[in-house]
């Protein structure tokens, strides 16, 4: 029986094989997420792949270097042919995602938003029926008056939780802002929750990826799953 890491790594494989030569590519953050980048690599040793990744972290443009991939910013690569990315939550039929657990979700949605294309990679356990069944939803807030923001996010109906790092202090995103994770429970409406909480003063976004991926690559047991969102 194939582990976690294994099925993670198949998902994660046969999303780098769609990647072509010359391709600009998007490269998320998380476990799954830095198993595509060290397939990417792998490809770019083995057969020559050439392509120029846009990391949507500080954590993955260190794997990424170190690896040899080029790298460029979003500014310099503002149109991405592909981006691929883990998720934590991947709702059957629509396709929407929670994403964020990694504290990755700001830049993951501005270099995701540029992509002609968001893969996304998963084992079967990130697959739900409806988002909010698992994990609570990220919310990144600007520091500055949070609490305020806090009680403003708590009126849509969730228990918000500031982020702490492993010290005890609030975590902080690569663009130094606050996570509030937010049990919202099961989400009936999660794309009128994205608008609410996108005009929430003081949050900056939100884990909630609504009509974004266009494919996701789930590992099983027993093969691999592509999921395309239903209309
Ligand atoms: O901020 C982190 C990202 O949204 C990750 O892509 C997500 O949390 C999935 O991570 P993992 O592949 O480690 O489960």
């Amino acid at each position: 029986m194939a582990t976690q890491d294994e099925l993670k790594q198949a998902a994660a494989r046969a999303a780098a094989h769609k990647v072509q030569s010359g391709m600009v590519v998007g490269l998320g953050t998380g476990s799954t997420a830095a198993f595509a980048v060290s397939a990417l690599a792998e490809r770019m040793q083995t057969e020559g792949l050439k392509l120029i990744g846009v990391p949507t972290s500080v954590r993955t443009a260190e794997q990424a270097r170190s690896l040899g991939i080029p790298l460029a910013t979003l500014e310099e690569q503002p149109h991405l042919d592909m981006a691929i990315d883990g998720a934590d939550e991947i709702e059957i039929g629509s396709l929407n995602l929670i994403k964020g657990a990694g504290g990755a979700l700001l830049r993951e949605k501005l270099v995701e938003a540029s992509a002609a294309e968001l893969i996304i990679i998963a084992d079967a356990s990130k697959k739900v029926t409806q988002l909010g069944t698992r994990f609570a939803l990220p919310v990144e807030v600007v520091r500055f008056g949070w609490k305020a923001t806090f009680a403003r996010v708590e009126a849509l109906g969730c228990t918000p939780v500031l982020r702490l790092d492993e010290k005890g202090d609030p975590y902080l995103t690569d663009e130094q802002h606050y996570i509030l994770d937010c049990q919202f429970g099961p989400m009936a409406d999660p794309a009128k929750l994205a608008d609410q909480l996108k005009g929430t003063v003081g949050v900056v976004e939100h884990g909630l990826f609504i009509g974004m991926a266009k494919e996701a690559i789930i590992a099983l047991q027993d093969g691999i799953e592509t999921l395309v969102p239903t209309p």
